[in-house]
């Protein structure tokens, strides 16, 4: 294939409002090379001739042909499932996918029953070379959802040899995160002669630069070390059929909207592309239609607005500033006291995080932290750390708050509540990882979180969650005077022109639910007795122990 490269000018300025995102004054790995544009012009398609490719594997199996559709029917509403296109029907067990024998024992290795939610219905739809927008909460197995179908995607390729360039591109938005993809990659596709390469900043280059010159099926990176990597000319975009924005919402908020554009630009536009991530909020909606071809199928699993993972008991202080470190001190006493719990401590600040980290580290807790300005061998070995559990609190920003895989986290505290509820939902997310497992999750709001209370009120009540009567009262003095001064389109009123608290907007199985539940908040409380409570944390018990409700 001759590539005829036409060179098309590429406008930053209208980008300028994702690059001002508010995301928590660490924008995780922000690059040195943010806002490079390529000089490697763009491809003019039209002037291409292009080498056919396969992207249709699927065979549907006949337990799936035969399944009637009232089945089917059962398994997408008991699982709230949304599915927008024409996608082929849910696969229920792994005898149904027909995966190749070495990715079906490492799957029975690791000791998976069945597919995820997700997983069911992504593999017929990837695997058929549909495009697909996933949404699926935290911990719902989205990263084996598209790294296997890029794995039979890759082996059915001509060989990639030396100097050539990769058959799957995945993007995500930390260094954290793409080593942990590639973890899995890695595990799933060396069986399945499939090589992979991890592509990060922050490590040295020529360790990467060799990889990807001597040839991979599959490269997993953040937008900025690629695009350096593109522009070097190392890293060849001709091959790529098969490309996965992973945490796109992420991605595009914290400004990599520009690196992804000029990457998605320079792959061949009948490539498959995947979009996945537990968010998908409006603002970053239409910028699907950028990256994914028109007849793309869209799945959402669970409630079709922000979700949060319904396993995690979420509970709300509402407090001042000046409360937050000593409610926080008090309660990781508990926390340590109680279970010695693995920890994940979020604040909004690298100079809030650093601060906590003196204070706990003087008091003796187990703690590492992490943000934006350590070194990236730093930040391995703290989440390496973390991981072993050498030590069991980690104090971070919004680097450890998407997609990382810490299976044993059962608590997440969050000091600040961050700038957008959609951050709140992944941060929780790092707890109740597997199918089975469930965590906690404890967060601090303040009045200067206000404008965040309507959102957080409907993702708890979604989430079944009780809401304590402190938030309920500020996100509906917040609805009403964002209605005062934006019209009455967020105003929420009767037919009688009188206002409803927000709970009356829930469904009735919510109300239900929820009536069965106690109120979270550790303000009810009862003074923390840790002896004479240790033996009920051994109970499997539904979220957290009842203690902390009596
Ligand atoms: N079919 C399965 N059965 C049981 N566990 C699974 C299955 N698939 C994946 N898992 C496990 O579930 C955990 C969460 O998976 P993963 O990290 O892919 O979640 P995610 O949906 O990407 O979460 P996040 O949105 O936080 O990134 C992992 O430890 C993974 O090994």
């Amino acid at each position: 294939m001759t590539l005829n490269y036409n060179a098309i000018p590429f406008e930053m300025n209208q980008y300028q409002p994702y690059m001002n995102s508010n995301y928590g004054y660490d924008h995780y790995q922000r690059q040195s090379n943010d806002g490079i544009i390529l000089t490697t012009p763009k491809p003019d398609w039209n002037q291409l001739v292009l080498s056919n490719f396969e992207k249709n594997f699927y065979i549907e199996s006949p337990i799936v042909q035969h399944r009637s559709m009232e089945d089917i029917q059962q398994f997408l509403s008991n699982h709230q499932i949304t599915i927008d296109g024409n996608a082929p029907r849910p696969v229920c067990n792994f005898n149904e996918i027909n995966f190749p024998d070495p990715v079906m024992e490492t799957i029975i290795q690791c000791g998976f029953q069945k597919p995820t939610v997700i997983q069911s219905c992504s593999w017929p739809i990837l695997l058929s070379g549909h495009d697909l927008i996933g949404i699926a909460s935290t911990g719902s197995g989205k990263t084996l959802a598209f790294i296997l179908p890029a794995i039979i995607h890759a082996s059915h390729q001509e060989f990639v040899k030396p100097g050539d360039g990769p058959i799957v591109l995945v993007m995500a938005p930390t260094r954290e995160l793409v080593q942990q993809i590639y973890t899995v990659a890695h595990q799933f596709g060396r069986l399945a002669q499939c090589r992979t390469t991890v592509i990060f900043g922050g490590a040295a280059k020529e360790p990467q630069r060799n990889s990807l010159l001597a040839g991979v099926e599959v490269v997993i990176g953040t937008p900025g070390r690629l695009l350096d990597f593109i522009e070097e000319g190392v890293l060849k975009l001709d091959r790529i059929t098969y490309l996965v924005l992973d945490e796109a919402d992420r991605m595009l908020d914290m400004g990599f909207e520009p690196q992804i554009r000029q990457i998605c630009e320079r792959i061949r536009s009948d490539r498959q592309t995947s979009m996945f991530s537990a968010t998908w909020p409006k603002e970053v909606r239409q910028l699907a239609n950028k990256f994914l071809s028109t007849n793309r199928i869209h799945i959402t699993i669970g409630n079709v607005s922000l979700a949060a993972n319904p396993s995690i008991c979420q509970i709300i202080e509402v407090c001042t500033e000046s409360q937050k470190e000593n409610r926080f001190l008090q309660l990781l006493r508990e926390v340590m006291a109680l279970r010695d719990a693995k920890t994940l401590v979020f604040c909004q600040t690298k100079k809030r995080v650093d601060e906590i980290y003196r204070t706990t580290k003087q008091l003796g807790f187990p703690v590492l932290c992490i943000h934006g300005d350590k070194q990236q061998s730093q930040r391995d070995f703290t989440m390496g750390e973390f991981r072993r559990r050498r030590k069991i609190i980690l104090i971070a920003t919004d680097v450890a708050a998407r997609g990382l895989d810490i299976q044993d986290i059962q608590f997440v505290i969050n000091i600040d509540f961050p700038n957008q509820t959609e951050d709140y939902v992944h941060r929780i997310g790092r707890t109740a990882r597997s199918t089975e497992s469930v965590g906690t999750s404890y967060t601090f709001f303040t009045s200067d979180n206000a404008k965040q209370a309507p959102s957080l009120v409907r993702v708890l009540q979604e989430a079944g969650q009780k809401v304590n009567q402190d938030l309920m009262d500020i996100a509906e003095d917040q609805l009403y005077t964002s209605g005062s001064k934006h019209g009455s389109k967020n105003r929420i009123y009767n037919n009688n022109q009188q206002r409803i608290p927000l709970q009356q907007h829930q469904q009735p199985q919510q109300q239900q639910q929820q009536q069965q539940q106690p109120t979270n908040t550790l303000q009810s409380y009862p003074i923390y007795q840790p002896v004479q409570y240790i033996p009920s944390f051994t109970q499997p018990v539904n979220y957290i122990p009842s203690l902390i409700y009596n």
